[in-house]
């Protein structure tokens, strides 16, 4: 992204963004509520375009590129797009019909080589023994796991997982950082992007980190230099102590 901004009206959603990431890196964009992380994360999904700059994706700039082609080569985790799944599709159709770039199994068919990969990615995320129920029967760290295997059925050059951990309890949170993980440091993996509120949620493996506040991008870089408490600070508005318990973080106000 090369002096991105974004605005709707007198409100300047994303300003000044200048990023770019590479394929075999992990990035997290943290920051407060309203900071801009989902609208960067569309613009980086091909699901908008920036109002100023200009956004290059896999080789491709945006507004000069088919976003149908481009879109089935980024795999997409997010509360938006779990919401248009319906209720009473399969979980194994759910992940399959991916590869169709549709939501819904009308009258695709499958081939069995598409079902054996589903079910592959969902053994990979530990949800595989729920292949046969019902996308609505699922608890939200269910389907939080299922759409991030529906992500990558497709084989994307770049995953954007925005808020993968929200809702789920701490043992939830704990099993899906620990898989996150395991992908962050599979060398054949997509790049990532992963948007959270929470440094305790970045996942070991993930190599740099982007702060925003308003808007704005306050810190961006390699992960230990980035996440700091005065940066983390400067991020929340408030003074943050933090601290590093072996290839985790964690954060809390000052007292
Ligand atoms: N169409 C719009 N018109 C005006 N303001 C908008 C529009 N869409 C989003 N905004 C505002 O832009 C800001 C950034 O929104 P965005 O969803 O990117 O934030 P976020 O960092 O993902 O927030 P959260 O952590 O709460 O999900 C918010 O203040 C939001 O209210």
């Amino acid at each position: 992204m090369a002096d991105v901004s974004v605005r709707r009206g007198r409100n300047t959603l994303l300003g000044g963004v200048q990023w770019s990431v590479e394929l075999d890196e992990r990035w997290v964009v943290l920051g407060p509520n309203g900071a801009g992380k989902t609208t960067l994360l569309r613009l980086a999904g091909a699901e908008m375009h920036p109002t100023e700059g200009t956004v290059h994706l896999l080789g491709e700039q945006l507004g000069r590129v088919d976003v149908f082609e481009l879109r089935p080569r980024i795999g997409l985790c997010s509360a938006a797009l779990a919401a248009r799944v319906p209720a009473q599709e399969k979980v194994v159709d759910v992940v399959v019909s991916a590869g169709y770039a549709v939501l819904g199994r009308w009258r695709e068919d499958y081939d069995e080589l598409d079902t054996g990969r589903a079910l592959e990615l969902l053994a990979a995320l530990g949800v595989d023994h729920l292949g046969d129920r019902l996308f609505g029967t699922l608890s939200e760290g269910e389907r939080k796991r299922v759409l991030i295997a529906r992500a990558l059925m497709t084989d994307p050059e770049m995953l954007l997982l925005d808020e993968p951990a929200a809702g789920l309890d701490l043992g939830g949170r704990e099993d899906l950082v620990a898989r996150l993980s395991e992908l962050a440091l599979d060398p054949d993996a997509p790049a990532m992007v992963l948007v959270t509120h929470h440094v305790e949620e970045i996942p070991p493996g993930f190599t740099h980190a982007l702060l925003l506040r308003e808007g704005g991008v306050v810190a961006q870089g390699l992960l230990d230099e980035v996440i700091t408490a005065e940066n983390l600070s400067a991020t929340f508005g408030q003074d943050l102590d933090l601290q590093k318990a072996g290839d985790r973080f964690f954060a809390r106000r000052r007292v």
